[in-house]
């Protein structure tokens, strides 16, 4: 039939099991390798790395994975937050300062090229939280412009910053970000970050990357530990459930165009879940 036109389908998820961190870094050596592996060819390419982080466990698994490896060029990564708590930068539940303490005090990253968000404590007295909120937001969406040029359509090319890397965690409800199950959030197609002050996990008021920026990444995997994870595992990798389906985790409804998301994740969380694994270690 003439005319007809092959849907390109995304590439289905890679799922890579490994032995409780418990146990062995089997894990956290495979993301290690993921990581430089995508940093080398964005180095190559764009001469830079840009990165966007998660909080959670991510940073002592990254500060694991990463530190003392010599193949990480610190002085050309570029990095955001998927999300941040909206607490001062000094605050111990501020994923900028747990990852400072555990990685970025330890290595040579330029201080500029770690993007926060603004310091909150005055503009939450001056304006009240909900508008301290929406102006973090802002900001950092206008750090974002900034930091990717290519998105802001002056050469053609419009729509959201495409990061190097995403770097993602899985809450025990399928959540990622901080995008929650059945929130109004995950239905955002034109911002790029989004305030949320009713988040169900404290502190509950937070900004975060929406589903356009996560999914316009050219790289991304999910970081997963522990037997609470699996059923929201099962869940994001069923392809009986549609990215839209309000019964997908959001986990689950970050699509790449390019590449396959990629999951690592440790024995117990991908217990009972089917879904073929994959060997990381080429033979
Ligand atoms: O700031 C945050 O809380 C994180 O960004 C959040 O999305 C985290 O990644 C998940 O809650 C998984 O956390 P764990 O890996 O610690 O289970």
């Amino acid at each position: 039939m003439q005319g007809m036109f092959a849907v390109e389908l995304p590439p289905a998820p890679v799922l890579f099991t490994f032995p409780s961190m418990a146990e062995s870094d089997d894990l956290s050596a495979a993301v290690g390798q993921f990581i430089v592996e995508a940093q080398t060819q964005s180095i190559l390419r764009r001469g830079r790395f840009t990165v966007a982080l998660s909080g959670g466990s991510m940073p002592k698994i990254l500060a694991e994975a990463l530190l003392g490896d010599d193949r990480v060029d610190w002085r050309r990564w570029e990095v955001f937050f998927a999300d941040e708590r909206l607490v001062p930068l000094d605050h111990p539940e501020s994923t900028f300062s747990i990852y400072d303490k555990l990685i970025f005090s330890r290595v040579p990253i330029p201080a500029w090229q770690i993007h926060t968000i603004k310091a909150l404590p005055e503009l939450a007295e001056a304006q009240g939280a909900k508008k301290a909120a929406h102006k973090l937001a802002e900001d950092y969406e206008e750090q974002l412009s900034r930091s990717f040029p290519d998105c802001n359509g002056e050469d053609g090319i419009a729509g959201p910053p495409r990061f190097d890397l995403v770097l993602l965690g899985m809450g025990a409800d399928g959540h990622c970000a901080s995008l929650f199950p059945s929130h109004a959030l995950l239905a955002e197609r034109n911002y790029w970050v989004s305030p949320i002050l009713d988040a169900p996990n404290p502190p509950s008021s937070r900004i975060t990357f929406t589903l356009p920026v996560l999914s316009a990444a050219r790289r991304l995997a999910f970081v997963c530990a522990g037997a609470d994870k699996s059923l929201a595992l099962g869940n994001a990798l069923d392809s009986g459930l549609e990215e839209d389906d309000e019964q997908k985790v959001p986990a689950g409804r970050v699509i790449l165009k390019g590449h396959p998301v990629v999951w690592f994740v440790d024995e117990e969380a991908a217990r009972g879940v089917e879904y073929p694994r994959s060997e990381f270690w080429e033979e």
